[in-house]
């Protein structure tokens, strides 16, 4: 590994421990009770869900971003959220990665995993990932470079220091990079990939830290059409074997969404910081609600 990828993986280290909680009421008290060991990878979804948020209220000053949001996302679903400006779906992703802390409510990940009672950095660890709607990959590095450090973004930096690839952990980067269409971009400096290509190098980041709940928020964005399409189907391709939440405006890659994959596939309506309404895409558009919410009615 070269100095510089060592820095850069240091850095993304410290940045990552030292971001504060946005708002941190009650995880101190919360946790001291009766706190549990968190193992990599264990989640309980004996049950069906695999994210399981009741009555979530979050205030900014006496404002309710969300008002007793309740919402159930089963194993290996994928959930697209929709919603109008301000209806609280990044405050609701917020809340699920340990960035904001809820007034009231609960927050699970399967059965027995209760967020509330993590800091962010944990709650990465056990397999929540989170894309953000702006592409965030290390510019100056390849396509190769930004997985690689993505495999050791969970490391300690002196772990990281003396970290090689094992052949299997590169078989997951060859995977990772057929998915995200980029196998023949390998070893292309990610700065000058162009937008739709960033966003894919960014999910395929996040995959290589095996995430079983992706919580994808605006992924196609200033996408052209064709990496749109390209994009509803590399998510067709993870459903099953991941959970996701993708939180989007663009209806007609909703539409692929919905109409691809699993059938039955469910769409939720946030509006005023709650569920609106829930059900298939043509349910939730023939609902008199939904339509007046969007067409200001
Ligand atoms: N830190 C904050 N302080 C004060 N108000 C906030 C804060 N964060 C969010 N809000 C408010 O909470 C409401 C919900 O915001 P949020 O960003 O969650 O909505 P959204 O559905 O993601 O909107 P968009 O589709 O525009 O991204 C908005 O009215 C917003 O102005």
């Amino acid at each position: 590994m070269t100095p510089d990828l060592m820095e850069a993986g240091a850095r993304l280290r410290a940045a990552h421990d030292a971001r504060p909680p946005a708002k941190a009421t009650e995880s101190g008290d919360r946790g001291a009770s009766y706190s549990r060991v968190v193992q990599p990878g264990e989640v309980d979804v004996t049950h069906g869900a695999i994210l399981y948020l009741d009555d979530i209220t979050v205030s900014f000053d006496g404002f309710r971003a969300l008002n007793r949001l309740s919402l159930s996302i089963s194993a290996g679903e994928l959930r697209c959220i929709i919603g109008p400006n301000g209806a609280g779906k990044t405050t609701m992703m917020d809340v699920i990665t340990g960035k904001t802390r809820p007034d009231e409510g609960k927050a699970y990940f399967g059965s027995t995993i209760d967020l509330l009672r993590l800091r962010e950095s944990q709650i990465a660890q056990i397999g929540i990932g989170r894309k953000f709607q702006k592409p965030t990959v290390y510019e100056q590095l390849t396509v190769f470079e930004n997985l690689e450090l993505a495999l050791k973004a969970d490391r300690r930096v002196r772990a990281s220091m003396f970290f090689r690839l094992t052949g299997e952990q590169l078989d997951r980067i060859g995977e990772v990079l057929t998915l995200i269409h980029l196998k023949d971009s390998a070893q292309r400096t990610a700065g000058n990939l162009s937008h739709g290509q960033k966003q894919w190098l960014e999910i395929g980041m996040l995959l290589m830290q095996d995430p079983k709940l992706l919580l994808l928020d605006e992924p196609v964005a200033g996408m052209t059409d064709e990496e749109t399409e390209r994009t509803a189907e590399l998510f067709l391709s993870l459903e099953g074997s991941h959970s996701l939440v993708v939180v989007e405006h663009d209806m007609k890659f909703i539409g692929e969404l919905t109409q691809g994959g699993r059938n039955g596939k469910r769409v939720t309506v946030l509006h005023e910081g709650s569920v609106l309404s829930e059900g298939t895409l043509a349910d939730v558009q023939a609902n008199d609600k939904v339509v007046e919410v969007y067409l200001g009615r």
